[in-house]
């Protein structure tokens, strides 16, 4: 019997006795098969990190050969290399290189090797310096290689799911394989198939099995369905750090349109806390320093991004929230006079949209940039309740009837009662509520609805400020996210950019709010039918060019025509423009009009 057979044959006889095997080697023995096999297993294990090695023993073996048989094709190498090189450094992005600082790397390694070879393959591997270059080379590129943080982690999951065969046995899901896996910011998720017969809560059962399997922190592994919702499948959600652990800066905008869900920041389990504002109105809760304005700078730096929506803001704590937006804010009201107008007028616009969109056999107003959405942010919803008392009623018919028409209304409060909320339906109105931490238990309900407390929404708990739970139509279970953090600076610069691609208020606004502001404004019950056939479309457009030809130089107000000829606001800016297009009118200032000067009786 050879040695090695007898050490195996040892190592056998110890574990049944349930002892671990220690392999010695003694100096002067040869090695055992057991330390080939187990050097090999090393190499192969750890052969990301040794790959720039690897890589100069190929160039090594390939220069000695090509040498000796073709040493005439250096410069054929040399031109493969340049080639490579630059398509590399061109096109990487095509194959992975998706940061230009990969590109050069790969671009680097591929000359410098290519370099090497071709001067190896004309002179020879003993030609001074050439080893000395291969070996300094490899030492000196290998660095970025190791260090790259993507190439790590994605090395240290492929090395945990290698594992999971015998994870998956030693917890009692044998079977169960990994499909797909891919590396994020906060760890790496892989989608599993499940054996015959398992099933999805018998994975979360184990969870903390995997977590102990994995070696990862307490907490760190979530179980979830797949997206096709398949029994026999699960994805695993692993995180190397908590998320929730230090503030987390704010990433840039999530959106360039209102239609898209906005991020307002992770999870726990580091999925995005995403809710969607077009056609929902907001209201964000929390004690003084819980986060709240963080929280709104958040929306700003989001709204603000985009093209379709105009944001109009009350800050009645002197603009100290909102000014350093001011320069993408439409209209922004400190005083609570200004808040008034800002709000009448935010009602005026939404009764000429109603008008608009009726006249149109339309229902809903779709944002776009020539047509926005306008959002009414109020931070601070109390002060405006005690400033403003009579401007509550305007916000109660925005929160009531400004979702069709795309106004909407996002209100910031530390409590909102009934009296910090003014006696309207506002609270009730709200679709979507965040709440950051509240000091009493029974805050729960107030920000969040009506039993939510019971229900396991426990906002009194969260415990750093910027976090908070999110309840909307598709965020029905407590979760704790955190919001993003923007820096004063970030403000500053992220406000600076977005100022210069702010969008304008549509025609039917614009005019609306002229009227509104000119005390003409219409009663909401004006007539919103679109005549339905041409008959009757003739006697009113004929009252319309008389009073257009009969109009002072000073013109007549939209509202006027309006009234006169019994048809809507929108009926009317049509037929005006038809006319300006034909040179028959001039708008001679803001919503007032007049026949061209030829036609003038
Ligand atoms: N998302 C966040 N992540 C980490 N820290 C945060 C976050 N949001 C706020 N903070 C910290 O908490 C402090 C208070 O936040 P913020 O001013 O937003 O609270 P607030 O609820 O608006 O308070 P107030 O009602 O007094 O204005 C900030 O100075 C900041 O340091």
């Amino acid at each position: 019997m050879t040695r090695s057979r007898q050490m195996r044959r040892h190592a056998r006889k110890m574990r049944r006795q349930g002892l671990q095997p220690m392999i010695v080697i003694n100096g002067n023995e040869q090695l055992p098969d057991l330390v080939v096999v187990l050097i090999g297993r090393v190499l192969w294990r750890y052969r990301s990190e040794v790959a720039p090695f690897y890589l100069a023993a190929v160039l090594a073996s390939v220069g000695v050969t090509l040498h000796l048989a073709y040493a005439e094709w250096w410069p054929y190498l040399l031109t493969a290399t340049t080639v490579t090189a630059w398509a590399l450094a061109l096109f990487g992005e095509r194959i992975g290189f998706v940061r230009r600082a990969e590109r050069l790397y790969a671009a680097t390694v591929a000359m410098g090797a290519g370099c090497w070879l071709a001067a190896v393959t004309a002179l020879g591997i003993g030609y001074q310096p050439l080893p000395q270059l291969l070996i300094g080379g490899t030492v000196v590129l290998a660095v970025p290689w190791w260090a790259h943080r993507r190439r790590r982690a994605k090395v240290r999951v492929d090395r945990q799911l290698s594992a999971w065969p015998e994870i998956a046995h030693a917890i009692g899901l044998p079977g169960s394989h990994v499909q797909s896996a891919v590396v994020d910011v906060w760890g790496w998720r892989a989608r599993f198939a499940l054996a015959r017969g398992q099933t999805i809560a018998d994975v979360i059962a184990k969870v903390p099995a995997i977590e102990s399997a994995l070696g990862t922190f307490r907490g760190a592994v979530r179980v979830s369905p797949t997206r096709d919702d398949k029994a026999n499948r699960f994805e695993l959600r692993v995180l190397d750090t908590d998320p929730h652990a230090d503030a987390i800066p704010w990433p840039g905008p999530s959106v360039s349109s209102i239609n898209e869900p906005i991020d307002l920041g992770p999870f726990e389990d580091a999925t995005a806390a995403r809710v969607l504002l077009l056609r929902r109105h907001g209201l964000i809760g929390g004690v003084a320093g819980s986060g709240k304005s963080g929280g709104i700078n958040v929306l700003m730096g989001n709204l603000t991004a985009c093209r379709d929506v105009v944001v109009w803001a009350i800050d009645l704590k002197r603009g100290m929230e909102l000014q350093p937006w001011a320069s993408c804010i439409d209209r922004l009201a400190t005083t609570p006079e200004q808040a008034r107008v800002l709000l009448r007028d935010a009602v005026a616009v939404l009764e000429a949209r109603a008008s608009f969109l009726a006249a149109r056999g339309r229902r809903v107003w779709e944002p776009t940039p020539d047509m926005p959405a306008l959002v009414v942010v109020i931070d601070e919803y109390a002060e405006l309740a005690e400033e403003a008392p009579d401007s509550i009623g305007d916000a109660d018919s925005i929160a009531r009837r400004g979702r069709a028409v795309a106004v909407t209304l996002i209100a910031a409060t530390q409590r909102p009662t009934q009296k910090a909320m003014g006696k309207g339906a506002v609270r009730s109105q709200m679709d979507v509520r965040v709440s950051f931490r509240v000091r009493e238990r029974r805050d729960v309900d107030l920000i969040l609805g009506q039993g939510m407390l019971n229900a396991g929404w426990h906002a009194h708990i969260l415990n750093a400020p910027g976090k908070f739970l999110l309840s909307a139509p598709e965020h029905d279970m407590p979760r704790r996210a955190r919001a993003y953090l923007l820096t004063d600076e970030t403000v500053t610069r992220t406000a600076e950019r977005h100022a210069q691609m702010r969008p304008c208020l549509d025609d039917v606004s614009r005019t609306a709010i002229e009227e509104a502001q000119a005390g003409l404004s219409l009663p909401s019950d004006e007539p919103t039918t679109a005549p339905s056939n041409a008959e009757q479309h003739s006697i009113p457009e004929d009252l319309l060019w008389t009073l257009l030809t009969g109009a002072p130089d000073e013109g007549i107000p939209v509202a006027h025509l309006v009234k006169a000829t019994g048809m809507s606001r929108p009926w009317i800016y049509q037929r005006l423009r038809e006319l300006a297009d034909a040179d028959r009118v001039t708008q001679v200032s803001r919503g007032r009009w007049r026949a061209a000067h030829e036609h003038v009786r």
